[in-house]
């Protein structure tokens, strides 16, 4: 397979926030590519976390990437405070972008962050498939594993037939599967087709964090040699 290489990325959902700096620099340290910042809005999803101003201060100690997985109501309204913060990736749901999405992926990459989209577990995949393939595509897609809201759940493994799906379609594209993922689910994710893989409790909960991630990682090597 051509074009998708492991990016392992650990959610800081699970780190302990009052040491944010220091818990992104030991990711990285331990190996992570991404550091995944889950932004909520208490609408969207049933929980408040961070936004812009936390992003812009963690930029301030790390290089990172910073992939923000957006489950808000209004994304358009984050674009340009994301940015200004320092924001890799902007992943937006597209249950609440179904009219916008065109001028929200311009929008985003007018300000040099690159575009993904996410999707709820009882969304049809196929509602993606425009977004991937329009004049002005998205980079990822992030497949949801979980209900959306909270870290800790259960990986939901009848997800993986969208990862499939996905990976038959876009053989290059950047698939994300978020909520639950670990030792005992990352085989079923990475034989599935997915490439960027969000770890949260199964990271931060674990003796040694970076055995996690060399294991996340071999096991999307394993089942897709990027070569
Ligand atoms: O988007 C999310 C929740 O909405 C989180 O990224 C996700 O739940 C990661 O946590 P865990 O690996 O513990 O499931
Ligand atoms: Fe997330």
């Amino acid at each position: 397979m051509v074009g998708v290489s492991p990016k392992i990325a650990p959610s800081m959902l699970s780190s302990d926030f009052a040491n944010l700096a220091a818990e992104a620099k030991r990711m990285i340290d331990l190996g992570a590519n991404w550091l995944h910042m889950d932004i909520m809005d208490g609408h969207f999803v049933p929980n408040l976390t961070i936004g812009a101003p936390v992003i812009e201060r963690l930029r301030k100690h790390t290089n990172a990437y910073l992939d923000c997985h957006l489950m808000v109501t209004n994304p358009m309204d984050y674009v340009d405070q994301m940015a200004k913060a320092g924001a890799s990736g902007f992943t937006f749901h597209v249950e609440v972008a179904k009219e916008n999405w065109q001028e929200l992926v311009k929008k985003i990459k007018s300000t040099g962050m690159r575009p993904g989209v996410a999707l709820k577990p009882g969304t049809p995949v196929e509602q993606v498939y425009p977004l991937v393939e329009g004049t002005n595509p998205v980079e990822m897609v992030l497949v949801m594993t979980v209900e959306p809201g909270f870290g800790g759940q259960k990986f939901m493994p009848n997800m993986m037939d969208k990862v499939r799906a996905l990976r038959n379609k876009y053989p290059t594209l950047d698939i994300e599967v978020d909520g639950g993922l670990g030792p005992s689910t990352i085989d079923a994710a990475a034989a599935a087709g997915a490439n960027c893989i969000v770890a949260g409790s199964s990271v931060f909960g674990a003796p040694e964090p970076g055995d996690v991630i060399s294991l996340l990682r071999a096991s999307v090597e394993k089942a897709q040699p990027s070569t």
